[in-house]
């Protein structure tokens, strides 16, 4: 298989979602996929909010992660980057629409929806067993040189 865009581009990074070198992190993985980025995730007992059933923060910490890789990938299509953009989060938010089911793999879905200079918005899902049990949208934004996040991914 292709190997995930986190692990390509940024093996040594140690953001809590996406980061392959945090050893606590959760250590999403996104792939490209039709028209825009696709994430699969096999949550673990430590995850859960109540019994069987995924935590809010940590859903929000998927859709983030996965969103702004979604982000940096787009922008590095589009004005033809060596690699992902260093875009950080603005702004999102999440809408739980059903309990989660934390013991068995879940499918997350992102995609570009608007685009203007180094700002994009995202929106993505959260799948489980052909059910979609949250969505999420958000704002990401390409850091400038001199803004703490720069050359720090
Ligand atoms: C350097 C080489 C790096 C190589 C990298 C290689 C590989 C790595 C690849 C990719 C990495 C990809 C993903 C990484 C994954 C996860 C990272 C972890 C995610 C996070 O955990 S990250 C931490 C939490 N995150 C923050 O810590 C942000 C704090 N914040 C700020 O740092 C600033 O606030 C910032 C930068 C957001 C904006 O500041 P700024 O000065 O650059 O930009 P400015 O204000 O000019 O806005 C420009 C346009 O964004 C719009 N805009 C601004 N703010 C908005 C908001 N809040 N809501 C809606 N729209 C907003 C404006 O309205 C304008 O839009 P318009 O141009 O259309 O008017």
């Amino acid at each position: 298989m292709e190997q995930a865009l986190q692990d390509k581009f940024a093996p040594e990074t140690r953001c809590f979602g996406c980061g392959p070198s945090n050893p606590k992190g959760l250590h999403i993985k996104s792939f490209p996929e039709g028209d825009g980025l696709v994430c699969r995730f096999t949550p673990e007992e430590h995850h859960e909010g109540f019994p069987g059933f995924l935590n809010g923060g940590i859903i929000g910490t998927l859709f983030d992660c996965h969103m702004n890789w979604t982000a940096a990938y787009f922008l590095m299509k589009r004005d033809n980057l060596p690699s992902p953009a260093p875009t950080v989060t603005a702004e999102f938010s999440v809408q739980l629409l059903k309990p989660t089911p934390s013991r068995q793999e879940l499918l997350i879905r992102a995609r570009v929806v608007e685009a203007q200079g180094r700002r994009v918005k995202v929106e993505g899902e959260l799948v489980a067993s052909g059910e979609v049990t949250a969505r999420a949208s958000g704002t990401f934004v390409a850091v400038k040189q001199g803004h703490p996040a720069w050359g720090r991914w």
